[in-house]
């Protein structure tokens, strides 16, 4: 499988069953390159999360898939994740650093703001992701980030950014050339009228083809 600069991150629908999910992820997982998953269910009980982690997470681990949970940095630890995605209204990089420890990956949301990763980076997070670039019916995005952001940031920083926010196949070149180490998804892998497999393949086509 051809591994290209820029990779794809998966990110969960906000609401599954992870019994029907987990043949989806299956399907996506063995279709190409992906980096990563992040389980990202909003508005349900921790319970419901950790049955969720215990039912996804090792397809993604047993295919050397990094499985990240979003919001819940105790859960996180508690179920065996790779790591947790916090944002800037939920618990704080370094708290969540705290509780999953320096082993584990944290990922810290910065919207459209170069002051917020810069902060992100020097306390340490293992990403810092910007968004929105694109218009996205996933959620109600407050903020919206250019392709240029992502310039800056590639050439004057080491840690890695994340771009999301309404990214396809079709849009996500520029944000590739402008220097992406990853691409964050939700609608366009799972929402894929071929299924989310078809959808990776036509990712990683599509970052194989903006790299050059
Ligand atoms: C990779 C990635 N980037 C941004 C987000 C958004 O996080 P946040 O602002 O905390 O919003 P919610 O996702 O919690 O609604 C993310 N989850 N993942
Ligand atoms: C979870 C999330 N965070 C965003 C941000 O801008 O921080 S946009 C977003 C939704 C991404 O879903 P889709 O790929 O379907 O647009
Ligand atoms: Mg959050």
């Amino acid at each position: 499988m051809t591994e290209t600069a820029c990779r794809l991150y998966l990110v969960t629908p906000p609401a599954l069953e992870p019994a029907a999910f987990a043949p989806k992820l299956t399907e996506a997982l063995d279709a190409g390159d992906v980096a990563c998953v992040q389980l990202r269910l909003k508005d349900c009980s921790d319970d419901a999360v950790r049955r969720a982690c215990d039912a996804l997470r090792p397809i993604a681990q047993e295919r050397g898939v990094a499985f990240i949970l979003n919001d819940h940095p105790e859960l996180a630890r508690e179920t065996g994740c790779d790591g947790v995605h916090v944002g800037q209204q939920d618990t704080s990089y370094a708290q969540a650093r705290r509780i999953v420890g320096n082993d584990a990956i944290v990922g810290v949301t910065c919207h459209d703001s170069r002051h917020l990763a810069m902060e992100a980076g020097e306390a340490g997070a293992d990403y810092v992701a910007f968004g929105a670039f694109f218009p996205t019916t996933t959620k109600d995005a407050a903020f919206k980030a250019e392709p240029e952001l992502l310039r800056w940031w590639s050439e004057l920083m080491e840690v890695p950014c994340v771009a999301i926010g309404g990214i396809t196949q079709e849009n996500c070149g520029p944000l590739v050339s402008a220097g992406a180490d990853f691409l964050a998804v939700v609608g366009a892998v799972w929402n894929h009228p071929d299924g989310p497999g078809a959808a990776v393949r036509a990712f990683n086509a599509a970052i194989a083809a903006a790299e050059g």
